[in-house]
């Protein structure tokens, strides 16, 4: 052992290259076998392994945590809260893909931000009956994992019964959320229980909790659960097997700090460091002389190096807190699954030409950062402030930018007319229920192979370009023949809808190989936010000409808003969320100018990631809120009255900021519903909201298509909750993932049951 102890909390599992991807969609499409599917799997857990244990990294590495899908997911198979429409499929991993994908009718599971991630994890679901648990095939990886690394390191990870509750979903016909969660709870201590004492028998010699549900807000009313839940848990369990009691995200709170820090059987907790303030939590409290403080000290969500000038103080302190050397284990904040694999992997070497990318620290950086902070290395500290100093002064700032963002007065987030009055100016000529799609359509392998042609250089720009506007040509006569009113030109010539304008701005960097998990197999590749953003021509103009002038019908503008650039972008570290958020806001302000200028008439200017960059305290949400709100309305105030301006978001709790949805000031909000049933609609009612909205009406991850009485199912709740004028009828959220058959087939549906719907409206009016 080094001078500290250091443990990490799980790893990136796509692996170097994105094996875990590329097996499981070989493994879905039945081109490989299970057996060699797990093969792949588990060549990746081992290779995550292999590079904690060299030169002996890491003390504490974690095993039983690389999931296939989701963790939440496997966790909810091994424990059997399957929801009835999978009851019948054998338990095992092809029933949790099932449940994560949806299989012959049974609808998939739901989908939602995990915490304030860009990951995505699945909600269980809880029926009445539980299926038996199963927890065979966790055990049989614990035990791989404890020979391959060893008894000495090996922690084996749980996720713990109350963050499970937490992120399950309840019949709303059962009865009290509250009351069923203590039943749920009742029937999975046992479970726990005995699952404890498998470990132990094992020879585990500790295992992580994970419970980062520690950090929701006290009124979320968890307390009771983890009061009710451990004490029993935990009671046999054995004295030499160790309990890491694991948070990460947020500070865990004053209630929950004395409740973690009374319980005898938790030998060390795990706290993050980098997001919320436990260490205030830390300086009034002090912390038990019995426990081992797990201090997250590196942030696992940033792709930068720590920088020596703070971290090194921070360790200090927590020594003059009373955390004595031997008690105190220094590990990332949270899963390094936040972060690509490493740096140097597979790089073009624009990356690593770059001088930002002395600063830049992936997976691999990190676990080499946390080894040399262990060691008290000298060369480390003084190479990384050194290069911390070389990058601040490498061109980082803009003064045409710092002057426009200091100048910005109150008229510069407000548009010029109120909703009331401009919102009749807006393409009168629509019909009610105006029908629209959420921007993209089917991403072809065709489509793939043109970008990959223009990268190679096999391809002219110019015949590139000919080849996407084809591609144009071809989506807005197939909307022109569906009948759908607001047209879009398809998004064919974008990759991603964060990378597509980044790469178009001022001040951001890319990687060649930088993947990390957003849900399932699907892996994004954030730019990183180097230097102050700015924009010098027009983005996606070009494009919108060309679909313009193929139709009479109004065609949709599409960009990303700046809270979500930011949000699935690696933001930098030296300045602010907000000032990076409003350089991005005015550079959209251009576009969206640019794009009126083109003769656009209406905007979508997306924001999916709005909900998950809020903070988890209620104190910081206000203040999160507040600019990021603003950042969207410097955006889009300058648009003009007759331009109406939509937004987008999608799976996400949108409960707890509704308000701040309406301040937003859009035209529309064509929001994600179908999938969270109705929850967003009935929760827009709730708020009174007056503007436009257009609930999504179906499921765009299945590829089955609905039915007419699905579709006018939803379409009647929408009228029951919203005023006819109101309303605009999409799908949930964009179609690249889609094949054309189905997306042809589910609008052409759309369409159909919302013409009948209005003859119906106006007969009856
Ligand atoms: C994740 S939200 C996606 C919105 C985007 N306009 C699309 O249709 O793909
Ligand atoms: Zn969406």
């Amino acid at each position: 052992m080094y001078e500290f102890q250091t443990a990490t909390l799980g790893l990136s599992r796509m692996g170097p290259n994105r094996e875990l991807k590329f097996a499981m969609e070989k493994y879905w499409k039945g081109k490989i076998g299970k057996d060699e599917f797990i093969a792949k799997a588990q060549a990746v857990e081992e290779l995550g392994w292999s590079l904690q244990l060299a030169d002996d990294k890491i003390d504490s590495i974690p095993v039983g945590e690389h999931f296939y899908y989701d963790g939440v997911l496997s966790w909810a198979e091994w424990l059997g809260i399957v929801p009835k429409r999978f009851a019948h499929l054998d338990a095992g991993i092809d029933r949790m893909f099932a449940m994560a994908r949806g299989v012959d009718g049974a609808t998939a599971l739901g989908l939602k931000k995990w915490f304030t991630t860009n990951y995505h994890y699945l909600p269980s679901e809880v029926d009445t009956k539980r299926s038996p648990a199963n927890l065979t095939d966790y055990l049989a990886n614990v035990k791989r994992g404890l020979q391959f690394v060893g008894a000495d390191k090996a922690r084996a990870v749980i996720y713990g019964p109350v963050t499970i509750i937490r992120h399950s979903t309840f019949a709303q016909t059962e009865g009290s959320i509250d009351v069923q969660r203590f039943a749920l709870l009742a029937e999975l201590i046992p479970i726990y229980q005995k699952l404890i004492q498998d470990l132990s028998d094992m020879g585990v010699k500790e295992i992580q909790i994970h419970e980062p549900a520690l950090v929701f807000d006290e009124s979320s009313k968890l307390l009771p659960l983890y009061k009710q839940a451990y004490p029993s848990i935990l009671a046999n369990k054995k004295s030499t097997t160790r309990i890491d009691m694991v948070t990460y995200f947020e500070d865990v709170g004053a209630d929950n700090w004395t409740w973690l820090m009374e319980q005898s059987e938790i030998n060390k907790v795990s706290l993050d460091f980098t997001r919320g303030d436990n260490l205030a939590l830390l300086k009034s409290n002090g912390f038990p002389k019995e426990k081992t403080l797990g201090a997250g000290i590196i942030d696992a969500r940033s792709p930068w190096k720590v920088d020596p000038s703070k971290i090194l103080p921070l360790i200090e302190e927590l020594q003059s807190l009373g955390v004595s050397k031997d008690r105190l284990c220094i590990q990332p904040c949270a899963s390094l699954q936040f972060v690509p694999w490493d740096l140097q992997n597979g790089e073009d070497n624009n990356l690593l030409k770059h001088q930002a990318s002395k600063v830049l620290s992936f997976q691999q950086q990190k676990i080499d950062e946390l080894h040399a902070l262990a060691t008290s290395d000298k060369k480390f500290v003084a190479d990384t402030n050194e290069a911390w100093s070389v990058y601040k002064s490498s061109g980082t700032r803009n003064e045409e930018v710092g002057k426009a963002v200091a100048g910005l007065t109150e008229k510069d987030f407000t548009r010029g007319e109120t909703f009331e009055v401009r919102r009749p100016k807006q393409m009168p000529e629509l019909p009610i229920l105006p029908t629209t799609s959420i921007g993209s359509f089917p991403q072809t392998a065709g489509i793939r192979r043109l970008r990959q042609q223009l990268k190679k250089g096999t391809m002219s720009k110019e015949e590139y370009e000919a080849a996407i506007d084809k591609e144009i040509t071809f989506m807005i006569g197939i909307q022109e023949g569906l009948g759908l009113d607001i047209l879009v030109h398809g998004e064919p010539e974008r990759t991603d809808m964060v990378e597509f304008f980044a790469q178009q701005m001022n001040g951001m960097l890319f990687s060649g190989n930088g993947w990390v998990q957003s849900f399932g197999s699907r892996c994004v590749r954030p730019p990183i936010i180097w230097a102050d953003v700015s924009l010098d021509h027009a983005m996606t103009t070009r494009e919108f000409k060309v679909a313009q002038s193929l139709t009479k019908k109004p065609v949709k503008g599409m960009l990303t808003g700046p809270i979500t650039i930011l949000n699935w972008s690696f933001p930098r570290a030296d300045i602010s969320r907000k000032e990076q958020t409003f350089q991005i806001g005015l550079a959209l302000r251009k576009e969206i100018a640019y794009l009126e200028e083109a003769g656009c008439r209406v905007i979508q200017v997306d924001e999916p990631a709005l909900r998950e960059g809020m903070p988890m305290r209620s104190a910081r949400k206000d203040e999160y809120l507040r600019w990021a709100v603003d950042a969207f309305r410097l955006a889009t105030a300058a648009a003009k009255s007759e331009t109406s301006i939509h937004t987008h978001m999608c799976y996400c709790e949108f409960g707890d900021c509704m308000e701040a949805l309406d301040e937003m000031d859009a035209d529309v909000n064509s929001i994600e519903n179908a999938r969270s049933d109705d929850e967003t609609l009935r929760q827009f009612k709730a708020i009174g909201y007056k503007k436009g909205l257009g609930p999504g009406t179906y499921d765009i991850h299945s590829p089955v298509v609905p039915t007419p009485e699905f579709i006018r199912g939803k379409m009647e709740s929408f009228l029951e909750n919203m005023e006819v004028s109101q309303l605009t009828i999409n799908p949930d959220c964009g179609l690249k993932t889609r094949g054309w058959p189905e997306t042809i087939e589910a609008l052409r549906v759309m369409v159909e049951v919302t013409k009948e719907m209005r003859l119906e409206i106006q007969a009856s009016a």
